[in-house]
């Protein structure tokens, strides 16, 4: 059986809980995942959720996480795997999801008796058992009252990084202080999802990071410390409810006795601290200053290494997971591949190749014609429907079908790179576009991608990011106070591959383009209003 040292990764997601396991060479040498409605079905959950009668409001079975962690470690355990080769472990969870502790249950977790399941142990541990998660939106009214308590939503989003969002944590927990308040008096801890994980392999309450912890509407991303007005805003007494935060990379403690006894861990296995999934995927692709990434699905998703950030009342900044002096940001956009699908269908009779086509035989600028394309209600602007604008600026109703189809993808990628720079992103000579997801096979779409920032592309596979990026914080956390870059420790992990390289001459048709769209984008946003 093979014994040398390997990191663990692990992914508290909507759907799943996954595991990887890397040995020293960054080799992926073990995989598995837990499907919560597949394998658990007790919890009637659908895509690992459950979406209440108000439709908004949208909560997991904290139990079935639990359960989740048995299953997984008790397959792994039946498959022959090693867990006395494991040096490190650290993980990620679905962002902005709360779980609710109840009074003594630090003790139940300390603990850990190794004769019994996890779920057993734990099982009246909890104040809340339905945990909130990020689907859910039904904390508006809480929202607004957290922008009025802190000086007005760009004030908030000033100090954490984003206006109130419904999903942020903060605003859940407001929710529960009012609807619950004996729930919320019987709870001694609160964890975000990956403070929790972090906190079953710990045997005790694991404090939340920078980085996760700039999900929740309460964090300083400047100072780094729960901001008091934010805290008193939401409930009494939070910030002793949430402990301290720490930066991503501390090593928490060693893994519980438990681990030790009933599944064979080394008992030298040291826990990094968890962070969100978004961060975690970061760091797999370790990203440097300069870099961006971008999530071609069904929701386009920017993720941005930033300096000196400039919150704004779109997107969102969080305290970087691999630099404690930087910083990521966040931007989703819901018209995506869906509004490619609906173009491509209506104009390239549903082929890629003809929209492909297409596209490579209009020039860089489209001579002018600049479209928007929102099928359903847009987040960065919040206006929808589709606006075409020819080179005076004047609306038409029309374009040929070439243009259509270019008009959608300069329009797409302009628009990031817009709200990318007011989010404080510089476009750098070292810059790289990573692209993943469904689109990033396309590489006429990648060359409009690559002109409109100037700036090479290159695709990654980002199947199980969280996970790997887990598995590389791991090795990081062992050495992150020797200040070593997460990217000098996985310098060996497979490279992205470069697939597009921008255009002579770019820069200068999209200089005056850029200015336009972001003109015109007023204009639409004004006309949805
Ligand atoms: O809400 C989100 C980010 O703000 C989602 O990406 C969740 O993290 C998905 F689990």
């Amino acid at each position: 059986m093979a014994t040398e040292a390997c990191h663990l990764g692990w992914d508290f997601s909507t759907q799943k809980l996954k595991v990887i396991a890397v040995d020293e060479k960054l080799r992926v040498i073990h995989e598995d995942n837990v499907n919560f409605d597949k394998d658990l079905p007790e919890f009637s959950t659908q895509g690992g959720v459950c979406v209440h009668n108000d439709r908004l409001t949208v909560t997991s079975p904290v139990l079935m996480w639990v359960k989740a962690l048995d299953l997984i470690l008790e397959k792994m355990k039946s498959s022959g795997f090693n867990f006395s080769r494991v040096k490190a472990l650290s993980g990620a969870g679905q962002q902005h999801g709360s779980i609710y502790w109840k009074q003594g249950a630090s003790s139940a977790l300390q603990n850990l008796s190794p004769d019994l399941p996890l779920h057993q142990s734990l099982q009246s541990c909890f104040s809340v058992s339905n945990s909130p998660v990020w689907m859910d939106s039904s904390t508006t009214a809480q929202c607004r009252s957290l922008e009025k308590a802190v000086g007005g939503a760009q004030r908030l989003a000033d100090i954490t990084g984003s206006r109130a969002y419904e999903r942020f944590t903060g605003n859940q927990i407001a929710k529960i202080y009012s609807l619950s308040p004996e729930a919320y008096a019987q709870t001694e801890r609160i964890s975000l999802v990956s403070s929790f994980a972090a906190s079953l392999f710990l045997g005790a309450y694991a404090p939340i990071d920078y980085s996760d912890g700039s999900g929740m509407n309460l964090l300083d991303i400047h100072n780094k410390a729960w901001n008091p007005a934010c805290l008193d805003a939401c409930a009494p007494g939070l910030g002793k409810k949430l402990g301290d935060p720490v930066p991503s990379c501390k090593v928490l403690g060693s893994v519980a006795p438990y681990y030790i006894q009933r599944f064979g861990f080394n008992p030298h296995c040291k826990v990094v601290a968890f962070t969100g999934d978004n961060p975690a995927s970061l760091a797999a692709m370790r990203l440097a200053e300069g870099d961006l990434t971008i999530s071609l699905g069904t929701s386009d998703t920017l993720f941005l290494w930033i300096k000196q950030p400039k919150p704004a009342l779109e997107g969102h900044i969080l305290c970087s997971p691999v630099d404690t002096e930087a910083y990521m940001a966040l931007l989703c956009y819901k018209n995506g591949s869906l509004m490619r699908e609906k173009i491509r269908d209506k104009i390239a009779f549903g082929s890629w190749e003809e929209f492909s086509k297409a596209l490579a035989s209009t020039p860089v600028g489209n001579e002018g014609n600049v479209g928007f394309y929102f099928d359903v209600m847009e987040i960065i602007p919040k206006a929808e429907g589709i606006h075409r604008f020819n080179k005076h600026n004047e609306k038409v109703t029309t374009f040929p079908k070439e243009v259509e189809i270019r008009a959608l993808i300069e329009g797409q990628f302009m628009a990031k790179r817009i709200h990318a720079e007011k989010l404080g992103y510089k476009i750098l000579p070292t810059t790289r576009i990573l692209a993943t997801g469904g689109a990033s096979d396309n590489e006429a779409i990648l060359q409009v991608l690559s002109d409109v920032f100037n700036a090479p592309v290159y695709t990654i596979d980002t199947a199980n990011s969280a996970c790997l990026g887990s598995a590389y914080r791991a090795i990081h956390g062992l050495v992150a106070e020797t200040s070593v870059s997460l990217t000098d420790v996985v310098k060996l992990a497979p490279g992205p591959k470069l697939v597009a390289t921008p255009k002579a001459g770019v820069a200068q048709i999209y200089q005056p383009l850029l200015k336009r769209y972001m003109d015109l984008e007023e204009q639409v946003l004004k006309s949805s209003k």
